[in-house]
């Protein structure tokens, strides 16, 4: 799934991280800092402090941009200041390939999730709301605050987090009825916030910058350590892909994606429905519950077809691949004028479902 590095005129996913008080939110942002490899993640937070970067000896500016020799690129907002801290962060120039805001105190992830959606910064592009539930305090957390209940609802993934704490069948029980308050988004279980980057975000490879062999750097050895011992957590999601020349049925296939399986957290890739007036590219984007359709011309060259790419836990990627293969027609479906609606519905800025 590595790919070079993003074109200037792609969009650039938002992700937002929320959870209640010392859930694990600065672990999980520092982890995804150490392990994202080439990627170059922009940090929103309202507060430098805990961040791990050694650099970051600056604690208490507002909003302030800041680059790293590591690729990242960190600024400090409070709510007003969201759409300038995304505007820098996301221009070609900066080279960020995802941003990630720590939500913690800036406004209520609802909030939050409106302010990104709303964002008319032109290359933001929602990204998802990771919640992040502390596994030993949460059922004492939501007694005293039945609003955690209803953040949940928001989150596209939630991340169940410090599991090390509980034993397993608790982590069981919690996956369920984390999983029932959420009303069916993926529950990931992890210690010290160790989720694949993959589930938030594209891996990017760059070109070495010098070939000839060069003494490793601290980020390198920092890498390494990282790949050898997060390694296993590898094996935590997979990806599915799919790909067919024969147009596919546009109804159908958002029939498969409403009653994707919970497991399935992101689907990224285009799709060629081929039909009298909608014979472009609609590339897709889902994210736990967020759908969405970007419509643009194939290039003189370019074959039409679709290609998706499904990643999630727990896949059954037969079951997966022979519902895409019936969402699939020899020829385009022009008898169901409605079908493409339900395409269009999702199309640019809309759509949840
Ligand atoms: N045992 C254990 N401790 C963890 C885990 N994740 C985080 N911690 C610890 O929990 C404490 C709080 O973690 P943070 O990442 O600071 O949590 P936070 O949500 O950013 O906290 P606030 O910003 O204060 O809301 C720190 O001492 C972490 O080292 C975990 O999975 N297991």
């Amino acid at each position: 799934m590595s790919r070079e590095s993003a074109p200037s005129g792609d969009r650039v996913p938002v992700i937002l991280v929320a959870g209640y008080l010392g859930s694990g939110k600065t672990t999980l942002l520092n982890h995804l800092l150490r392990s994202s490899g080439d990627t170059r993640i922009g940090v929103i937070v309202n507060d430098f402090g805990r961040i791990n970067i050694d650099a970051l000896a600056v604690a208490g500016q507002v909003d302030t941009a800041l680059a790293f020799g590591n690729g990242c690129l960190c600024c400090v907002a409070d709510a007003d200041g969201l759409d300038t801290a995304l505007a820098r962060l996301t221009q070609p120039s900066a080279g960020i390939d995802a941003v990630v805001i720590e939500a913690s105190g800036i406004a209520e992830p609802r909030t939050l999730v409106r302010m990104v959606l709303s964002s008319e910064v032109p290359r933001v592009d929602y990204g998802g709301l990771v919640e992040v539930v502390d596994a030993a305090e949460f059922e004492a957390s939501r007694a005293r605050h039945p609003e955690l209940d209803q953040h949940l609802r928001f989150a596209d993934l939630v991340v169940l987090n410090k599991t090390d704490r509980v034993e397993a069948d608790t982590t069981d029980r919690l996956v369920q009825l984390v999983a029932e308050l959420s009303q069916g988004t993926p529950v990931l279980p992890t210690a010290h916030g160790r989720i694949n980057p993959e589930l938030l975000f594209d891996r990017r490879t760059r070109p070495a910058r010098r070939t000839e062999a060069r003494q490793l750097s601290l980020d390198d050895l920092l890498r390494e350590y990282h790949e050898q011992h997060d390694g296993h957590l590898h094996d935590a999601y997979q990806s599915v892909e799919f790909s067919t020349a024969r147009p596919v049925n546009p109804r159908r296939l958002m029939e498969f994606i409403r009653a994707r399986p919970g497991g399935l957290y992101r689907a990224k890739g285009f799709v060629h429905f081929g039909l009298p007036g909608h014979d472009d590219k609609f590339t897709v984007h889902v994210v736990g519950g967020y759908v969405r359709f970007t419509r643009s011309r194939w290039q003189r060259q370019e074959p039409r077809a679709t290609s998706l790419v499904l990643i999630g836990t727990d896949l059954d990627r037969g079951n997966l691949l022979s519902a895409l293969e019936s969402c699939v027609d020899a020829e385009p479906d022009t008898a169901d004028e409605n079908g493409i609606l339900h395409v269009l519905r999702h199309t640019d800025d809309q759509g949840v479902v």
